[in-house]
Protein backbone atom coordinates (compact mmCIF):
# COMPACT_ATOMS: atom_id res chain seq x y z
CA UNK A 1 0.00 0.00 0.00
CA UNK A 2 3.00 2.27 0.62
CA UNK A 3 4.09 2.25 -3.01
CA UNK A 4 0.97 3.72 -4.70
CA UNK A 5 0.65 6.38 -2.04
CA UNK A 6 4.24 7.52 -2.57
CA UNK A 7 3.72 7.56 -6.31
CA UNK A 8 0.57 9.60 -5.96
CA UNK A 9 2.34 12.05 -3.71
CA UNK A 10 5.22 12.39 -6.18
CA UNK A 11 2.79 13.09 -8.96
CA UNK A 12 1.08 15.78 -6.95
CA UNK A 13 4.41 17.38 -6.17
CA UNK A 14 5.51 17.31 -9.80
CA UNK A 15 2.13 18.50 -10.98
CA UNK A 16 2.40 21.42 -8.65
CA UNK A 17 5.93 22.21 -9.80
CA UNK A 18 4.94 22.17 -13.42
CA UNK A 19 8.33 21.13 -14.77
CA UNK A 20 9.45 17.51 -14.75
CA UNK A 21 13.14 18.34 -14.35
CA UNK A 22 12.58 20.72 -11.51
CA UNK A 23 13.81 20.68 -8.00
CA UNK A 24 14.75 18.22 -5.39
CA UNK A 25 12.27 15.42 -4.86
CA UNK A 26 14.26 13.06 -2.67
CA UNK A 27 13.37 9.51 -1.79
CA UNK A 28 14.45 8.28 1.62
CA UNK A 29 17.74 6.36 1.16
CA UNK A 30 16.69 3.22 3.06
CA UNK A 31 12.90 3.04 2.89
CA UNK A 32 12.60 4.45 -0.61
CA UNK A 33 9.55 6.43 0.43
CA UNK A 34 9.26 10.08 -0.28
CA UNK A 35 9.09 12.13 2.85
CA UNK A 36 7.85 15.66 2.85
CA UNK A 37 10.64 16.52 5.29
CA UNK A 38 13.31 15.74 2.70
CA UNK A 39 11.50 17.72 -0.01
CA UNK A 40 12.99 21.12 -0.68
CA UNK A 41 10.44 23.47 -2.23
CA UNK A 42 11.48 24.20 -5.78
CA UNK A 43 13.11 27.55 -6.28
CA UNK A 44 13.31 27.78 -10.03
CA UNK A 45 10.46 28.08 -12.45
CA UNK A 46 11.94 29.92 -15.42
CA UNK A 47 15.37 28.28 -15.74
CA UNK A 48 16.52 24.67 -16.02
CA UNK A 49 19.17 22.82 -14.05
CA UNK A 50 22.55 22.86 -15.71
CA UNK A 51 25.99 24.20 -14.97
CA UNK A 52 26.02 27.20 -17.27
CA UNK A 53 24.31 29.90 -15.22
CA UNK A 54 25.68 30.90 -11.85
CA UNK A 55 23.22 30.82 -8.97
CA UNK A 56 23.20 34.59 -9.06
CA UNK A 57 22.39 34.71 -12.80
CA UNK A 58 19.64 32.15 -12.36
CA UNK A 59 18.07 34.08 -9.52
CA UNK A 60 18.28 37.27 -11.56
CA UNK A 61 16.40 35.76 -14.52
CA UNK A 62 13.82 34.15 -12.25
CA UNK A 63 13.15 37.49 -10.59
CA UNK A 64 13.46 39.85 -13.57
CA UNK A 65 12.74 37.83 -16.72
CA UNK A 66 15.94 38.82 -18.54
CA UNK A 67 19.69 38.35 -18.29
CA UNK A 68 22.44 40.30 -20.05
CA UNK A 69 25.64 38.42 -20.93
CA UNK A 70 28.41 40.85 -21.75
CA UNK A 71 30.65 40.42 -24.78
CA UNK A 72 29.12 37.11 -25.89
CA UNK A 73 29.28 37.38 -29.68
CA UNK A 74 32.72 38.06 -31.21
CA UNK A 75 33.28 41.18 -33.34
CA UNK A 76 34.25 39.04 -36.34
CA UNK A 77 30.80 37.40 -36.36
CA UNK A 78 29.03 40.72 -36.02
CA UNK A 79 31.04 42.06 -38.96
CA UNK A 80 29.86 39.10 -41.04
CA UNK A 81 26.22 39.78 -40.12
CA UNK A 82 26.70 43.43 -41.08
CA UNK A 83 28.21 42.52 -44.45
CA UNK A 84 25.41 40.12 -45.26
CA UNK A 85 22.75 42.58 -44.16
CA UNK A 86 24.22 45.21 -46.50
CA UNK A 87 24.16 42.74 -49.38
CA UNK A 88 20.51 42.00 -48.66
CA UNK A 89 19.71 45.72 -48.55
CA UNK A 90 21.41 46.28 -51.90
CA UNK A 91 19.46 43.26 -53.21
CA UNK A 92 22.67 41.45 -54.12
CA UNK A 93 21.28 38.41 -52.34
CA UNK A 94 17.61 37.52 -51.98
CA UNK A 95 17.19 34.85 -49.32
CA UNK A 96 14.05 32.76 -49.73
CA UNK A 97 11.23 33.71 -47.35
CA UNK A 98 12.94 36.85 -46.08
CA UNK A 99 10.66 39.79 -45.26
CA UNK A 100 12.01 43.31 -45.63
CA UNK A 101 10.32 46.01 -43.63
CA UNK A 102 10.57 49.75 -44.27
CA UNK A 103 9.68 52.43 -41.78
CA UNK A 104 6.06 53.56 -42.13
CA UNK A 105 7.19 57.13 -42.94
CA UNK A 106 8.98 55.93 -46.10
CA UNK A 107 6.86 52.90 -46.88
CA UNK A 108 5.40 54.51 -49.99
CA UNK A 109 8.57 56.13 -51.37
CA UNK A 110 10.55 54.90 -54.37
CA UNK A 111 14.21 55.24 -53.35
CA UNK A 112 16.84 52.80 -54.55
CA UNK A 113 17.29 49.78 -52.30
CA UNK A 114 19.80 50.54 -49.54
CA UNK A 115 20.39 50.19 -45.85
CA UNK A 116 18.58 53.49 -45.37
CA UNK A 117 15.38 51.96 -46.70
CA UNK A 118 15.40 48.89 -44.49
CA UNK A 119 14.09 49.06 -40.93
CA UNK A 120 14.26 45.36 -40.32
CA UNK A 121 14.61 42.04 -42.04
CA UNK A 122 12.70 39.09 -40.71
CA UNK A 123 12.75 35.33 -41.27
CA UNK A 124 16.35 34.90 -42.41
CA UNK A 125 16.31 31.15 -41.78
CA UNK A 126 17.33 30.49 -45.40
CA UNK A 127 20.27 32.91 -45.32
CA UNK A 128 23.35 30.89 -44.29
CA UNK A 129 25.37 33.88 -43.12
CA UNK A 130 22.71 35.48 -40.93
CA UNK A 131 21.36 32.17 -39.68
CA UNK A 132 24.85 31.39 -38.30
CA UNK A 133 23.75 33.67 -35.45
CA UNK A 134 21.14 31.11 -34.37
CA UNK A 135 23.69 28.30 -34.34
CA UNK A 136 26.57 30.03 -32.51
CA UNK A 137 27.68 27.74 -29.66
CA UNK A 138 28.06 30.79 -27.39
CA UNK A 139 24.37 31.60 -27.88
CA UNK A 140 23.03 28.04 -27.74
CA UNK A 141 24.89 27.31 -24.54
CA UNK A 142 22.74 29.92 -22.79
CA UNK A 143 19.55 29.18 -24.72
CA UNK A 144 19.65 25.61 -23.43
CA UNK A 145 19.30 26.91 -19.86
CA UNK A 146 15.76 27.98 -20.79
CA UNK A 147 14.65 25.58 -23.51
CA UNK A 148 16.46 22.37 -22.64
CA UNK A 149 18.37 20.27 -25.21
CA UNK A 150 15.92 20.17 -28.15
CA UNK A 151 16.17 23.66 -29.60
CA UNK A 152 14.22 25.24 -32.45
CA UNK A 153 14.96 28.66 -33.95
CA UNK A 154 11.41 29.98 -34.40
CA UNK A 155 11.70 33.61 -35.40
CA UNK A 156 14.65 35.67 -36.64
CA UNK A 157 15.19 39.40 -37.08
CA UNK A 158 17.90 41.92 -37.82
CA UNK A 159 16.65 45.30 -36.68
CA UNK A 160 18.12 48.42 -38.28
CA UNK A 161 16.38 51.16 -36.33
CA UNK A 162 16.53 54.27 -38.54
CA UNK A 163 17.19 57.83 -37.39
CA UNK A 164 13.80 59.11 -36.28
CA UNK A 165 12.12 61.30 -38.87
CA UNK A 166 10.68 63.47 -36.10
CA UNK A 167 7.42 61.51 -36.02
CA UNK A 168 8.66 59.04 -33.40
CA UNK A 169 7.86 56.10 -35.68
CA UNK A 170 11.25 54.57 -34.87
CA UNK A 171 9.90 53.59 -31.45
CA UNK A 172 8.73 50.09 -30.75
CA UNK A 173 5.77 50.16 -28.37
CA UNK A 174 5.82 48.15 -25.16
CA UNK A 175 4.77 44.59 -25.88
CA UNK A 176 5.17 40.92 -25.01
CA UNK A 177 6.61 38.76 -27.78
CA UNK A 178 4.32 35.86 -26.81
CA UNK A 179 1.50 37.84 -28.44
CA UNK A 180 3.01 36.76 -31.79
CA UNK A 181 3.58 33.11 -30.89
CA UNK A 182 1.06 30.26 -31.18
CA UNK A 183 3.09 27.81 -29.12
CA UNK A 184 3.54 27.01 -25.45
CA UNK A 185 4.61 26.64 -22.71
CA UNK A 186 6.03 30.15 -22.49
CA UNK A 187 8.75 29.19 -20.01
CA UNK A 188 10.41 27.05 -22.71
CA UNK A 189 10.73 30.03 -25.07
CA UNK A 190 13.51 32.60 -24.93
CA UNK A 191 14.69 35.50 -27.05
CA UNK A 192 18.38 36.18 -27.68
CA UNK A 193 19.00 39.79 -28.75
CA UNK A 194 22.55 40.91 -29.52
CA UNK A 195 23.70 44.51 -29.85
CA UNK A 196 25.70 44.96 -33.06
CA UNK A 197 27.16 48.25 -31.78
CA UNK A 198 26.99 50.44 -28.67
CA UNK A 199 23.29 50.97 -27.90
CA UNK A 200 21.91 53.38 -25.36
CA UNK A 201 18.95 55.69 -24.94
CA UNK A 202 20.22 57.99 -27.70
CA UNK A 203 19.94 55.46 -30.49
CA UNK A 204 16.95 53.62 -29.02
CA UNK A 205 17.94 50.86 -26.64
CA UNK A 206 15.75 48.06 -25.41
CA UNK A 207 13.51 49.08 -22.52
CA UNK A 208 12.24 46.39 -20.16
CA UNK A 209 9.78 46.23 -17.28
CA UNK A 210 11.55 43.82 -14.89
CA UNK A 211 9.45 41.05 -13.38
CA UNK A 212 6.56 41.36 -15.83
CA UNK A 213 7.29 37.84 -17.14
CA UNK A 214 5.47 36.62 -14.03
CA UNK A 215 2.22 38.11 -15.30
CA UNK A 216 -0.10 36.91 -18.03
CA UNK A 217 -0.32 37.67 -21.73
CA UNK A 218 -2.06 41.03 -22.13
CA UNK A 219 -4.24 42.14 -25.04
CA UNK A 220 -2.26 44.00 -27.72
CA UNK A 221 -3.30 46.49 -30.38
CA UNK A 222 -1.92 49.43 -32.35
CA UNK A 223 -0.91 52.33 -30.11
CA UNK A 224 -2.72 55.55 -30.84
CA UNK A 225 0.34 57.48 -31.91
CA UNK A 226 -0.12 60.68 -33.91
CA UNK A 227 2.93 60.23 -36.14
CA UNK A 228 1.88 56.77 -37.34
CA UNK A 229 2.89 53.28 -36.34
CA UNK A 230 4.63 50.48 -38.20
CA UNK A 231 2.68 47.51 -39.43
CA UNK A 232 2.34 44.80 -36.79
CA UNK A 233 3.94 46.90 -34.09
CA UNK A 234 1.23 46.09 -31.59
CA UNK A 235 1.56 47.35 -28.05
CA UNK A 236 0.01 46.78 -24.66
CA UNK A 237 -2.71 49.31 -24.07
CA UNK A 238 -3.02 49.29 -20.30
CA UNK A 239 0.31 48.61 -18.64
CA UNK A 240 1.21 49.83 -15.16
CA UNK A 241 2.52 53.37 -15.60
CA UNK A 242 4.43 53.11 -12.33
CA UNK A 243 6.25 49.94 -13.31
CA UNK A 244 9.99 50.63 -13.24
CA UNK A 245 11.34 50.94 -16.79
CA UNK A 246 14.92 49.80 -17.21
CA UNK A 247 16.98 50.97 -20.20
CA UNK A 248 19.46 48.32 -21.26
CA UNK A 249 22.70 50.02 -22.30
CA UNK A 250 24.69 47.46 -24.25
CA UNK A 251 28.03 47.22 -26.05
CA UNK A 252 28.72 45.45 -29.32
CA UNK A 253 28.39 41.69 -28.76
CA UNK A 254 26.47 41.97 -25.49
CA UNK A 255 23.43 39.70 -25.55
CA UNK A 256 20.24 39.81 -23.57
CA UNK A 257 18.16 36.67 -23.07
CA UNK A 258 14.57 37.39 -22.17
CA UNK A 259 11.28 35.66 -21.44
CA UNK A 260 8.46 36.01 -24.03
CA UNK A 261 6.11 37.51 -21.43
CA UNK A 262 8.57 40.22 -20.41
CA UNK A 263 7.11 43.60 -21.35
CA UNK A 264 9.64 45.49 -23.48
CA UNK A 265 9.96 48.01 -26.28
CA UNK A 266 12.53 50.40 -27.67
CA UNK A 267 12.82 54.16 -27.79
CA UNK A 268 13.31 56.49 -30.71
CA UNK A 269 16.67 56.76 -32.42
CA UNK A 270 17.79 60.36 -31.97
CA UNK A 271 21.12 59.84 -33.75
CA UNK A 272 21.89 59.89 -37.46
CA UNK A 273 23.12 56.29 -37.46
CA UNK A 274 21.09 53.13 -38.06
CA UNK A 275 21.00 51.21 -34.78
CA UNK A 276 21.56 47.50 -35.35
CA UNK A 277 20.66 44.42 -33.36
CA UNK A 278 20.23 40.78 -34.36
CA UNK A 279 17.86 38.43 -32.62
CA UNK A 280 16.32 34.99 -32.58
CA UNK A 281 13.47 33.49 -30.61
CA UNK A 282 14.19 29.95 -29.58
CA UNK A 283 11.77 27.38 -28.24
CA UNK A 284 12.02 23.84 -26.98
CA UNK A 285 11.05 21.44 -29.76
CA UNK A 286 8.89 19.81 -27.09
CA UNK A 287 6.56 22.81 -27.07
CA UNK A 288 3.19 22.43 -28.77
CA UNK A 289 1.15 24.64 -31.04
CA UNK A 290 -2.06 26.17 -29.76
CA UNK A 291 -5.12 27.46 -31.55
CA UNK A 292 -5.35 31.19 -30.89
CA UNK A 293 -8.91 31.56 -32.15
CA UNK A 294 -11.07 33.19 -29.54
CA UNK A 295 -8.05 34.58 -27.67
CA UNK A 296 -6.41 38.02 -27.57
CA UNK A 297 -3.94 36.75 -30.20
CA UNK A 298 -6.63 36.45 -32.86
CA UNK A 299 -5.95 39.98 -34.17
CA UNK A 300 -2.29 39.27 -34.93
CA UNK A 301 -3.13 35.89 -36.46
CA UNK A 302 -5.44 37.60 -38.95
CA UNK A 303 -2.71 40.09 -39.93
CA UNK A 304 0.04 37.51 -40.26
CA UNK A 305 -2.11 35.14 -42.29
CA UNK A 306 -3.22 38.01 -44.52
CA UNK A 307 0.37 39.00 -45.24
CA UNK A 308 1.49 35.40 -45.75
CA UNK A 309 -1.31 34.83 -48.23
CA UNK A 310 -0.35 37.99 -50.08
CA UNK A 311 3.32 36.99 -50.28
CA UNK A 312 2.92 33.32 -51.05
CA UNK A 313 -0.37 33.62 -52.91
CA UNK A 314 -2.17 30.98 -50.90
CA UNK A 315 -5.57 30.26 -52.42
CA UNK A 316 -6.62 28.05 -49.58
CA UNK A 317 -6.46 29.81 -46.27
CA UNK A 318 -3.25 29.18 -44.39
CA UNK A 319 -3.28 28.99 -40.65
CA UNK A 320 -0.75 30.31 -38.20
CA UNK A 321 0.57 26.89 -37.22
CA UNK A 322 1.50 26.01 -40.84
CA UNK A 323 3.39 29.27 -41.23
CA UNK A 324 5.38 28.64 -38.06
CA UNK A 325 6.10 24.98 -38.84
CA UNK A 326 7.35 25.97 -42.26
CA UNK A 327 9.93 28.52 -41.15
CA UNK A 328 11.01 26.94 -37.84
CA UNK A 329 14.47 25.30 -37.92
CA UNK A 330 16.05 22.77 -35.59
CA UNK A 331 19.41 24.02 -34.27
CA UNK A 332 20.20 21.39 -31.65
CA UNK A 333 18.87 18.02 -30.47
CA UNK A 334 15.76 16.45 -31.93
CA UNK A 335 12.71 17.95 -33.66
CA UNK A 336 10.13 16.31 -31.45
CA UNK A 337 7.04 18.49 -31.81
CA UNK A 338 7.29 22.00 -33.21
C1 LIG B 1 8.49 38.89 -31.68
C2 LIG B 1 7.94 39.39 -32.90
C3 LIG B 1 7.88 40.87 -32.88
C4 LIG B 1 7.40 41.37 -34.20
O1 LIG B 1 7.27 40.64 -35.11
S1 LIG B 1 7.06 43.00 -34.27
C5 LIG B 1 6.31 43.22 -35.83
C6 LIG B 1 7.32 43.49 -36.82
N1 LIG B 1 6.73 43.91 -37.97
C7 LIG B 1 6.61 43.12 -38.97
O2 LIG B 1 6.89 41.97 -38.89
C8 LIG B 1 6.16 43.70 -40.22
C9 LIG B 1 6.53 42.79 -41.28
N2 LIG B 1 6.51 43.52 -42.47
C10 LIG B 1 5.95 43.10 -43.53
O3 LIG B 1 5.37 42.06 -43.52
C11 LIG B 1 6.09 43.95 -44.74
O4 LIG B 1 7.08 44.90 -44.55
C12 LIG B 1 4.79 44.66 -45.14
C13 LIG B 1 4.35 45.60 -44.04
C14 LIG B 1 3.70 43.64 -45.38
C15 LIG B 1 5.02 45.41 -46.42
O5 LIG B 1 5.60 44.55 -47.34
P1 LIG B 1 5.45 44.74 -48.92
O6 LIG B 1 4.07 44.37 -49.29
O7 LIG B 1 6.57 44.05 -49.58
O8 LIG B 1 5.76 46.27 -49.07
P2 LIG B 1 5.09 47.36 -49.93
O9 LIG B 1 6.12 48.41 -49.96
O10 LIG B 1 4.59 46.81 -51.21
O11 LIG B 1 3.86 47.86 -49.07
C16 LIG B 1 2.58 47.28 -49.09
C17 LIG B 1 1.67 48.18 -48.29
O12 LIG B 1 2.09 48.18 -46.92
C18 LIG B 1 2.43 49.51 -46.52
N3 LIG B 1 3.56 49.43 -45.63
C19 LIG B 1 4.80 49.02 -45.93
N4 LIG B 1 5.58 49.06 -44.87
C20 LIG B 1 4.82 49.52 -43.87
C21 LIG B 1 5.06 49.79 -42.53
N5 LIG B 1 6.24 49.62 -41.99
N6 LIG B 1 4.04 50.21 -41.77
C22 LIG B 1 2.84 50.41 -42.29
N7 LIG B 1 2.54 50.17 -43.57
C23 LIG B 1 3.52 49.74 -44.35
C24 LIG B 1 2.74 50.23 -47.82
O13 LIG B 1 2.58 51.59 -47.66
C25 LIG B 1 1.73 49.63 -48.76
O14 LIG B 1 0.48 50.19 -48.52
P3 LIG B 1 -0.64 50.30 -49.66
O15 LIG B 1 -1.12 48.91 -49.90
O16 LIG B 1 0.05 50.91 -50.83
O17 LIG B 1 -1.67 51.18 -49.05
N1 LIG C 1 4.29 56.97 -21.08
C1 LIG C 1 4.37 56.03 -21.98
N2 LIG C 1 3.26 55.46 -22.48
C2 LIG C 1 3.33 54.48 -23.40
N3 LIG C 1 4.47 54.00 -23.89
C3 LIG C 1 5.59 54.54 -23.45
C4 LIG C 1 5.61 55.57 -22.48
N4 LIG C 1 6.87 55.92 -22.27
C5 LIG C 1 7.60 55.13 -23.05
N5 LIG C 1 6.84 54.31 -23.76
C6 LIG C 1 7.30 53.31 -24.72
O1 LIG C 1 8.46 52.69 -24.23
C7 LIG C 1 9.46 52.63 -25.21
C8 LIG C 1 10.74 53.24 -24.71
O2 LIG C 1 10.54 54.50 -24.19
P1 LIG C 1 11.72 55.52 -23.95
O3 LIG C 1 11.21 56.52 -22.98
O4 LIG C 1 12.95 54.81 -23.69
O5 LIG C 1 11.96 56.13 -25.36
P2 LIG C 1 11.43 57.41 -26.03
O6 LIG C 1 10.23 57.90 -25.32
O7 LIG C 1 11.33 57.10 -27.47
O8 LIG C 1 12.65 58.40 -25.89
P3 LIG C 1 13.20 59.21 -24.62
O9 LIG C 1 14.53 58.61 -24.38
O10 LIG C 1 13.26 60.60 -25.09
O11 LIG C 1 12.26 59.03 -23.48
C9 LIG C 1 8.91 53.36 -26.42
O12 LIG C 1 8.61 52.36 -27.34
C10 LIG C 1 7.66 54.01 -26.00
O13 LIG C 1 6.68 53.73 -26.95
O1 LIG D 1 13.91 47.59 -31.20
C1 LIG D 1 14.24 46.44 -31.04
O2 LIG D 1 15.33 45.99 -31.43
C2 LIG D 1 13.30 45.47 -30.36
C3 LIG D 1 12.25 44.99 -31.27
C4 LIG D 1 11.32 44.02 -30.64
O3 LIG D 1 11.16 43.97 -29.45
C5 LIG D 1 10.56 43.12 -31.50
O4 LIG D 1 10.64 43.25 -32.73
O5 LIG D 1 9.87 42.25 -30.98
FE1 LIG E 1 9.81 42.26 -28.93
MG1 LIG F 1 10.26 58.49 -23.22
Amino acid sequence: MEQPRAAARLQIVLGHLGRPSAGAVVAHPTTGTISSASFHPQQFQYTLDNNVLTLEQRKFYEENGFLVIKNLVPDADIQRFRNEFEKICRKEVKPLGLIVMRDVTISKSEYAPSEKMTTKVQDFQEDKELFRYCTLPEILKYVECFTGPNIMAMHTMLINKPPDSGKKTSRHPLHQDLHYFPFRPSNLIVCAWTAMEHIDRNNGCLVVLPGTHKGSLKPHDYPKWEGGVNKMFHGIQDYEENNARVHLVMEKGDTVFFHPLLIHGSGQNKTQGFRKAISCHFASADCHYIDVKGTSQENIEKEVVGIANKFHGAENSTDLKDIWMFRARLVKGERTNL
